[in-house]
């Protein structure tokens, strides 16, 4: 069974992902913070197996596990492959992971919220996933009532999620645009579109390998499609700019284009250590340049995935072992050498 960031989707270029997330509360809880380890448990239980089904209702693989039950590195790891977040991570009392095997749709009991539902996929897909979301907080509902207001709508934990409690988020690769001086003004201008932009691997100059998450800032106000629309409008502007930039460069500079791309993929396809910033920036220039036809590799392959397996914890679940910083850079070496198909 194939994870949902194993397949690549070159329909729309510099698209690289996207994500729908809804916060839930229950209306018989107080919010997650109040909840003493008891209620933890007893809420989490009672929603386990209230949506026992919920697979064979969507046709999907869904396995339970309560976070407290899986090693700490399991946890890193899954919040790495972008599953759970920080909070759930550290999370001490009671809380659950309903999650299907293609990791695709997640939904994570008691952490910020009671029921945070997560839909991810390859490509610009909003609509698709929240369609899915639509139909997967529906089935919850008919189960549990929710804490809903009928002038702010629903119920959150954090005052920023009130309202639709749904944030849409679309991953693009913006290797050129992101360098250029008009880049923060280009963040202003989202802002006042509705759009926030972030780093995906980390913050400003950390973030290494260009890719940048673009989401709504707010939830309340705004209906479900007026969200989708605003962050699907964002990121096509924002690609659409990126490849234009990238198309004029070609024109000029084809051959120190060809010349940086067949270094790098010279260096991750032989080097035998790789630092975790090194490896993202080679991967970066050659997104680019397989979406720019400059290079092509015998078989298809998600550099998004690749991305996503050269962190730590990844590295360290498929080595079985823990591995100090110098192992990291040799087993990330060895993972991207093995993975990285030949060049035609
Ligand atoms: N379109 C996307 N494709 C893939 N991963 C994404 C996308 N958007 C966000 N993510 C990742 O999903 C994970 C969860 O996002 P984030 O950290 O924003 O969650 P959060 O703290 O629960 O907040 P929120 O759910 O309000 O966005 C993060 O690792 C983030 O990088």
């Amino acid at each position: 069974m194939h994870r949902w960031f194993e397949e690549t989707d070159a329909c729309r270029p510099g698209i690289i992902s996207s994500r729908i997330r809804l916060a839930r509360n229950l209306q018989e809880f107080r919010f997650p913070v109040k909840l003493d380890e008891k209620e933890s448990g007893e809420m989490v239980h009672r929603l386990e197996f209230g949506l026992k089904d919920l697979g064979e209702s969507e046709g999907k693989t869904f396995e339970f596990a309560m976070l407290g039950d899986l090693e700490e590195l399991d946890k890193v790891a899954l919040k790495e492959r972008r599953v759970l977040n920080s909070a759930a991570v550290t999370k001490k009392y009671p809380a659950g992971l309903l999650l299907s095997e293609e990791e695709d749709t997640g939904i994570v009991l008691n952490c910020d919220d009671h029921i945070r539902i997560q839909l991810l996929g390859t490509g610009l897909c909003l609509e698709e996933l929240w369609t899915r979301a639509d139909r997967i907080d529906n089935y919850v509902n008919e189960r549990f009532p929710y804490a809903f207001d009928d002038r702010y709508g629903y119920l959150t934990s954090f005052p920023t999620n009130v309202g639709t409690g749904l944030r849409a988020s679309v991953v693009v690769h913006l290797p050129m645009l992101s360098q250029g001086r008009r880049f923060s003004s280009l963040i202003g201008d989202m802002s006042r579109f509705g759009a926030a932009i972030r780093g995906a691997f980390g913050e400003g100059e950390e973030n290494f390998g260009s890719l940048y998450e673009i989401s709504n800032q707010k939830t309340l106000g705004q209906t479900e499609r007026e969200i989708i629309d605003t962050v699907t409008k964002a990121a096509i502007q924002l690609t659409n700019q990126e490849m234009q930039v990238r198309k004029l460069l070609l024109q000029r500079q084809k051959i120190e284009r060809e010349d940086e791309v067949y270094k790098s993929y010279g260096v991750l396809k032989y080097a035998r250590r790789l630092t975790f910033r090194d490896a993202m920036i080679f991967l970066s220039q050659l997104l680019a340049a397989r979406t720019d036809s400059l290079i092509q590799t015998k078989e298809d392959v998600s550099i998004y995935r690749l991305m996503l397996g050269i962190q730590p914890a990844n590295l360290q679940k498929i080595s079985d072992r823990p591995l100090n910083k110098e192992e990291l850079d040799v087993a990330r070496a060895e993972f991207i050498r093995r993975e990285l198909p030949e060049i035609n």
